[in-house]
């Protein structure tokens, strides 16, 4: 199995490619193959997204030749086999894996399904619960009179591997129940590291010159599958039970057995209850578009059937139970090919390589551009022009162009290199000493006013409808607008003669550059593109300081005062309105009209939350949005930034820096029950 697996997966012309058995039997090996780098050897070489291309192609065709399909295809067993090294621990309850939908239908053929089962009586009882799916490592724990006993990995779904003294040291995994447990009970739920804690340690380990590990997955599954337990006390995990192996029997459904571990003393995956398919469904959609907000990695939402009972009347099928589904996110990365690198100048005069590619859907969003970050970055990853690449999306990360496949290439790709001019200007670009950063320094150079402009129009900043990065262009490439002020200057009677404008479409666009005067100062203060100084810093910043006040000179120091403003960006600030040209810029907008005043603190609205200010952070037991929705129902706002005006911070589990922040501050904390007290 030296031979490039994926070629195979995207073999353009398969009836040429031989018999189907060989074909099914090359995609068997080649998903053996990436299974066993991951489950076994826990570092994957493709990402999971192409993983599950290879898995739903095998699938594919084994359900047309249901004939072929043989007892060890990788579709009809669980996960890897056993480490050596670790003693073999055999499930008295298997631990299976779990279908996948993929689509919104798929949930309701699943829901129909499942009701054709259990009979029309029966299905007038169904409720459903939605959970997290963690992307971890799957373990057991079992628990004899109380006390931890045995952990074990999930393995091949019979036989585990034995990491009962790894999983000592996770703290959040007690030693001892507490209140009346069962005296035999084997919680499952998922080892795994989050986000924040996962970056911190790979930054550690950069800098003690050591390879940083590719996800928190890997790290987490590496970490427990460990033969020297003080190497997994050292690494940041965490656990969140889901489900009862052995013991479950004491409960009448999974919701209750849910609440049940959170009793004896157990971190619970957050959950919801639900009465129909629809509404389900609903979740799944929020949590899908709010994925970015949940501070570990998922990539999608289990769906499970609550009632016992009705669980074992569906039972299961293959390697998978019948009552229970994940729904999966669209994968975050595509893989497509590199048509070109060019090099883009930024507002800040920062010279960046940038992918230009065959459009490629990722996770529902068309990309044509990916960064490509630095000159370094193409240098190491060496990404050549022509060649095909694995396109990543990251929250809300400007995609980015994670690695080449150098498999693909056929020798006409060609490396690139950075120019040593400004394609914009032409003048010469420096390095400064120790950055990875090229830039153009010419203050006058139109790449960065244009860049500017664009940045000032956009969605977040001033938000004038109708006036894109494109049109932006043309009316800067036509001398309409020099600058951010002469956006208010532009007449109807100019626009009109333009390709593409008729008299209403450019009284539509006038209309809309009039309406972005009453912006709040805030957004123009972040639309006025100041270093470091996102929509977040600007409203702190609006907060204490009016446009005048600014104007006249705020020293970095009484900036660097404000709660979350550290003293980089205070030093940016104040660098800013030091520059005449800046003043003078800010002092025609104003004369322009636009608002310079200090946004006050949102007057009360009626609400038993009115004026009232709430970060929420953490994972609740539904999407964030439902959340902000009944907070601001109710007359109070949400933030996303503690600080010492807030007055609530809405913590679910895993909450991270937040919710120190928070605690450092004195800022009361709620958890659901306590908010839904507030609300009533
Ligand atoms: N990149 C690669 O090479 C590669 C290779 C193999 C598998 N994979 C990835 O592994 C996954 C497939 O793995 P699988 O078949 O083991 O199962 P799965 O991950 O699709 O589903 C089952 C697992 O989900 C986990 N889980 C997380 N949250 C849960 C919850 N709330 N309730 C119940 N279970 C929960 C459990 O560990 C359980 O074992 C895919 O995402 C695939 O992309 C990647
Ligand atoms: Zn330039």
């Amino acid at each position: 199995m030296q031979e490039r697996a994926y070629n195979a997966g995207t073999d353009g012309d398969r009836a040429t490619s031989g018999s189907v058995r060989e074909r099914l039997e090359r995609l068997r090996e080649e998903v053996r193959y990436h299974s066993r780098r991951y489950y076994i050897e826990d570092a994957p070489e493709i990402s999971d997204a192409e993983y599950d291309a290879l898995y739903a192609e095998l699938e594919a065709l084994e359900s047309e030749h249901p004939d072929l399909v043989t007892p060890d295809s990788p579709t009809q067993r669980v996960g890897g086999e056993p480490l050596e090294g670790f003693r073999e621990v055999r499930h008295a309850v298997p631990m299976l894996s779990l279908a996948n939908a993929r689509s919104p239908e798929d949930l309701i053929e699943w829901d129909a399904r499942v009701r054709r089962l259990l009979g029309e009586e029966e299905s007038e009882r169904l409720r459903y619960v939605t959970e997290l799916k963690i992307d971890g490592l799957a373990v057991s724990l079992r628990y004899e009179s109380g006390r931890f006993t045995l952990g074990a990995t999930r393995g091949n779904g019979t036989v585990g591997e034995d990491v009962t003294e790894n999983l000592r040291t996770v703290r959040s995994i007690p030693t001892e129940l507490r209140d009346d447990y069962p005296p035999v009970l084997e919680p499952r739920g998922e080892v795994y590291i989050a986000l924040e804690p996962f970056e911190e340690f790979n930054r550690r380990r950069e800098a003690a010159g050591e390879r940083p590990f590719a996800n928190p997955r890997n790290l987490a599954a590496g970490s427990i599958r460990q033969l020297d337990p003080k190497v997994t006390r050292s690494r940041p995990l965490t656990i969140f039970l889901y489900g009862v192996g052995e013991g479950y029997a004491n409960y009448a459904s999974h919701s209750e057995a849910l609440a049940a571990l959170q009793e004896y003393g157990l971190r619970v995956n957050p959950y919801s209850v639900h009465e129909t398919i629809e509404s389900v469904i609903e979740t799944c959609k929020r949590w899908a578009a709010e994925r970015e907000s949940v501070p570990y990695q998922v990539d999608g939402v289990v769906v499970k059937v609550d009632s016992r009972e009705q669980q074992e009347a569906l039972g299961s099928v293959q390697k998978a139970p019948r009552w229970a589904i994940a729904y999966k996110f669209e994968p975050l990365a595509g893989r497509t090919k590199l048509r070109d690198i060019i090099v883009n100048v930024g507002r800040t005069g920062a010279v960046t390589p940038q992918a230009v590619l065959e459009p490629v859907n990722v996770g529902g969003v068309t990309i044509q551009k990916a960064t490509l970050h630095n000159e370094d970055y193409v240098r190491e990853k060496d990404v050549r022009i022509g060649d095909t690449v694995i396109v990543e999306r990251a929250g809300d990360v400007i995609p980015q162009v994670a690695r080449a496949v150098p498999e693909e290439r056929d020798g006409s790709e060609t490396p690139f290199s950075m120019p040593t001019h400004c394609p914009v200007c032409g003048e010469p670009l420096v390095r400064p000493e120790g950055e990875a950063v090229v830039r153009c320094v010419n203050a006058s150079c139109p790449a960065q006013a244009l860049e500017h402009i664009i940045h000032f129009v956009s969605k977040g900043a001033m938000d004038i409808d109708g006036l894109g990065e494109k049109l932006a262009k043309k009316l800067f490439d036509l001398g309409l607008i020099k600058d951010v002020a002469t956006i208010y200057d532009l007449r109807a009677e100019q626009l009109v003669p333009l390709e593409g404008f008729g008299e209403k479409s450019a009284e539509n666009l006038i209309r809309s550059i009039e309406r972005s005067r009453e912006q709040p100062f805030d957004r123009l203060l972040f639309a006025l593109g100041i270093r470091h100084v996102g929509a977040v810093t600007a409203r702190l910043i609006a907060e204490r300081f009016s446009g005048e006040e600014l104007l006249a000179g705020v020293p970095s120091e009484q900036l660097a005062e404000i709660d979350g403003i550290g003293p980089v960006v205070a030093q940016a600030v104040s660098d800013y309105f030091a520059l005449d040209d800046n003043r003078d810029l800010l002092t025609r907008l104003g004369e322009k009209g636009l608002d310079l005043r200090r946004i006050a603190r949102g007057a009360p609205e009626s609400g038993p939350l009115s004026g009232k200010r709430f970060v929420i952070t953490g994972t609740l037991s539904e999407p964030r949005s439902v959340f902000q929705e009944r907070i601001e129902a109710a007359g109070g706002s949400v933030a996303s930034s503690v600080s010492k005006s807030t007055d609530y911070v809405l913590a679910g589990e895993a909450a991270g820096s937040k919710l120190e922040k928070a605690q450092k501050l004195g800022v009361a904390v709620l958890d659901e029950a306590a908010f839904r007290e507030l609300l009533s």
